[in-house]
């Protein structure tokens, strides 16, 4: 079944359209990544579904609610971490998640959701305290409340440190674990990609591609990748490589050499186009193309 859904979908301000023509939908129980450099239109999307942003045309809906006119329906189901949220800056941490526990009815303890993004030490301090950071993991927190059937997160990981963004990962893969629909929007291509089932790519408004990440990975032209490493001589093998049909590109770092290739690439025949006497391989292993690469390819080296 389908959990989010958009046909046509369009805002424009003051002329100016920012969200084209968006058809998407989500499935149940999928974490899905919109991906899109600064002003594609993800925050604006994502604000349409959460209801606080009126589409011009179109349609949006989080489990067959309309988000425009059954926008208390949409919320109730509705788990938001939104682009910009606001903090009460004199209430503690626990209190902020005692107050959205009470309008969620829900009945678990502050402390838990509080340990769970990291907070546990600090639920008792005020969040004007808090580091930017600190206020996303509060905010995230609450979003969490109720156990949501639909997570919709607009660059989380965002104003986290490393260590933040390894918890917001396993809290998305818990959340999808249970049951739950995510939708993530970054231009942290690395952080969708880790987390993500299906990605859609925004650009200038319009969803320019969808598909799973190895199903986008391989509409790049050379898909295929190799990391090859030798005992010695690079630039030599780089030259030996050059005369394998398919190979489109080699790049050298010391004795490590990555190939890309339009068709797969046989290891034997790299080892007996590259070793002599004098070159020993050391390894020869395929690699994923970096989810950048296809991102750039798509919309230019802008995000
Ligand atoms: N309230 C508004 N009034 C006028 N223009 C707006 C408004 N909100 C957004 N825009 C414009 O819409 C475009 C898309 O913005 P949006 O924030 O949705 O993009 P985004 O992909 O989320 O980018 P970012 O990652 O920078 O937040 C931008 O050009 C932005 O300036």
């Amino acid at each position: 079944m389908t959990a989010i859904r958009t046909s046509n979908l369009t805002k424009r301000y003051e002329g100016v359209t920012v969200v084209d023509n968006v058809s998407l939908s989500v499935k149940e129980n999928t974490v899905y990544g919109l991906l899109g450099p600064n002003g594609a239109g993800k925050s604006t999307l994502l604000n349409i579904l959460l209801g606080l942003v009126q589409p011009s045309g179109g349609e949006a809906t989080v489990h067959g609610f309309d988000t425009r006119t059954e926008s208390l329906s949409v919320r109730e189901r509705v788990g938001a971490l939104p682009d910009r949220f606001d903090v009460f800056p004199r209430l503690t941490g626990k209190r902020h998640l005692e107050y959205v526990i009470d309008v969620r009815g829900d009945e678990s303890e502050p402390s838990s959701h509080l340990e769970r993004v990291g907070l546990g030490d600090a639920a008792d301090d005020v969040a004007e305290n808090y580091s930017r950071g600190m206020q996303q993991r509060l905010a995230l927190a609450m979003a969490l409340v109720g156990e949501p059937e639909v997570l919709i997160f607009d660059e989380p990981f965002s104003g986290l440190d490393p260590d933040g963004a390894r918890m917001l990962r396993k809290i998305i893969s818990e959340e999808a674990d249970r049951g739950a629909t995510i939708l993530v929007s970054s231009h942290l291509l690395d952080h969708v990609e880790r987390v993500s089932t299906h990605v859609g790519v925004l650009s200038e408004g319009r969803l320019i591609d969808e598909g799973t990440p190895d199903e986008l990975r391989s509409r790049l032209d050379s898909p295929h990748r190799y990391e090859l490493r030798v005992s010695s001589n690079a630039g030599a093998v780089h030259d030996r490589l050059r005369s394998i049909a398919n190979i489109s590109r080699i790049d050298v770092s010391g004795n490590e050499l990555t190939i890309a290739a339009t068709e797969p690439i046989e290891a034997e025949l790299v080892f007996k186009t590259v070793e002599d006497d004098d070159i020993r391989i050391d390894s020869f292993t395929p690699i994923q193309p970096p989810m950048e690469e296809l991102f750039n390819a798509y919309v230019g080296d802008n995000s």
